[in-house]
C-alpha cells in the first residue's frame, strides 16, 4: 500500500530497524524495489530525484504510484533532494507521499525558513517531510561539496533546526557521501556524533550516501568492461550500528545504478547475438534484486511489514 514517509519511518526508529530508500530511474530498478519488499516482508521507500523526475516525469511517478498501492508492504514515494519549495509542491501534485526540500547549502537562518516553509505545505497535504542539515562530501549531480567545504552535523543545531521547522525526519551529515568513492578502505562514520543527535532528538534519522559498493559488483563492473576507480561504499557493521542509533532512513542510489549496468554490460559481453530487450533488462532486474535483498537484510527490516 502506498503510505506517508512517517507511516514506514516512525515504527523504524521506534522498531531500531532502517529502511531502505532506492533511487528509481525506470520500471525494471522499481520492480526490483518493490517486488523484493513484498518477498522479504519489508516496508521501503522508493525516491526519485529531480534528474529522475526530468528523465522519467510523470509516467515514471505512475508507475512507482501504482507499484506501491497494489504491493503488500508499506511503500512511500519519496522525492530526493528537493531544492526548492516548488520542487517539492510539484512532487506532491504529482502523487509523492514524501518530500525532501535540501536547502542545506544555505546559511542555516536559510535552510530553517526554506525548510519550514515547505513542511507548512506539506503538512496541510498530509505529506511529510525530510530536511537536511551539515553538507556532505561526494557529487550530488548540481552541487559538488569538496571535502573542505563538507562538514559533519552540529547536534545542538539539529535540536534547533527541527524545533524551528517541524521537519519530520531530518538528514544528518555524518561521514557519508553520495557516489562510488566515499573514501579509502572503510570510510569514516561519525558514530559518537550519531550517538549525541539520537539522544537530542526522537524523529526519525536520515543517512544519505549509503551505498556498500561491494567488491564483487565493482569487480564484475571491471570484468565486463567497466571502467571504475578505487570504489568503496560504506561498511555494513557501520550500517548496522547506525540504525541501532537512530538512523531510520538509508539512501541507497549507487549500488542500484552498478548492478543495473553489471547486468546489462555481462549480456551484451557475453552474448553478442542478444537484443531481446527483455533478455537484456531481465538479466539486469535480477542482478539489482539480489542488492536490494542484501540491504534490506543488512538494515533489519525484513519481516518488519
Ligand atoms: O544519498 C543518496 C545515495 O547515495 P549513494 O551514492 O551512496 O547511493 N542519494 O540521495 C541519491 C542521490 C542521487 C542523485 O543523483 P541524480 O541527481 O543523478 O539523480
Ligand atoms: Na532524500
Ligand atoms: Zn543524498
Amino acid at each position: 500500500m502506498l503510505v506517508t514517509g512517517n507511516d514506514i519511518l516512525v515504527p523504524a526508529r521506534a522498531g531500531k530497524y532502517g529502511v531502505g530508500s532506492f533511487n528509481t530511474n525506470n520500471m525494471e530498478i522499481t520492480q526490483a524495489i518493490i517486488h523484493t519488499a513484498e518477498r522479504l516482508r519489508s516496508p521501503v521507500m522508493v525516491q526519485m530525484s529531480e534528474g529522475a523526475i526530468k528523465y522519467g516525469g510523470q509516467d515514471l511517478a505512475n508507475i512507482v504510484i501504482d507499484l506501491a498501492e497494489r504491493a503488500t508492504v508499506p511503500v512511500a514515494l519519496h522525492l530526493d533532494h528537493g531544492s526548492s519549495y516548488e520542487s517539492a509542491l510539484k512532487a506532491i501534485k504529482m502523487g509523492f507521499t514524501s518530500v525532501m526540500i535540501d536547502a542545506s547549502h544555505h546559511q542555516f537562518a536559510e535552510n530553517i525558513q526554506e525548510t519550514r516553509r515547505v513542511v507548512e505545505a506539506a503538512h496541510a497535504m498530509g505529506i511529510s517531510v525530510e530536511a537536511e542539515l551539515g553538507r556532505l562530501g561526494g557529487i550530488e549531480e548540481h552541487i559538488v561539496v569538496d571535502e573542505k567545504d563538507a562538514f559533519l552535523t552540529d547536534p545542538e543545531e539539529a535540536v534547533q533546526f527541527v524545533e524551528q521547522t517541524g521537519t519530520d525526519y531530518l538528514a544528518i551529515a555524518i561521514g557519508t557521501s553520495h557516489g562510488a568513492y566515499k573514501g579509502k578502505g572503510r570510510p569514516f562514520i561519525d558514530h559518537e556524533r550519531i550517538e549525541k543527535i539520537e539522544k537530542l532528538l526522537s524523529i526519525p534519522l536520515v543517512a544519505h550516501g549509503s551505498s556498500g559498493v561491494p567488491a564483487e559488483i565493482v569487480q564484475r563492473f571491471r570484468d565486463c568492461g567497466g571502467e571504475i576507480g578505487d570504489a568503496f561504499g560504506i561498511a555494513d557493521e557501520d550500517l548496522q550500528r547506525a540504525t541501532q542509533h537512530g538512523i531510520a532512513k538509508v539512501n541507497v542510489d549507487t549500488d542500484l545504478r552498478l548492478a543495473m549496468t553489471v547486468g546489462v554490460r555481462e549480456i551484451l559481453k557475453n552474448s553478442p547475438k542478444e537484443f531481446d530487450p527483455r533478455k537484456i533488462m531481465g538479466p539486469a532486474r535480477e542482478v539489482m534484486s539480489k542488492i536490494v535483498e542484501h540491504k534490506l537484510g543488512v538494515l533489519g527490516s525484513v519481516g518488519k511489514a
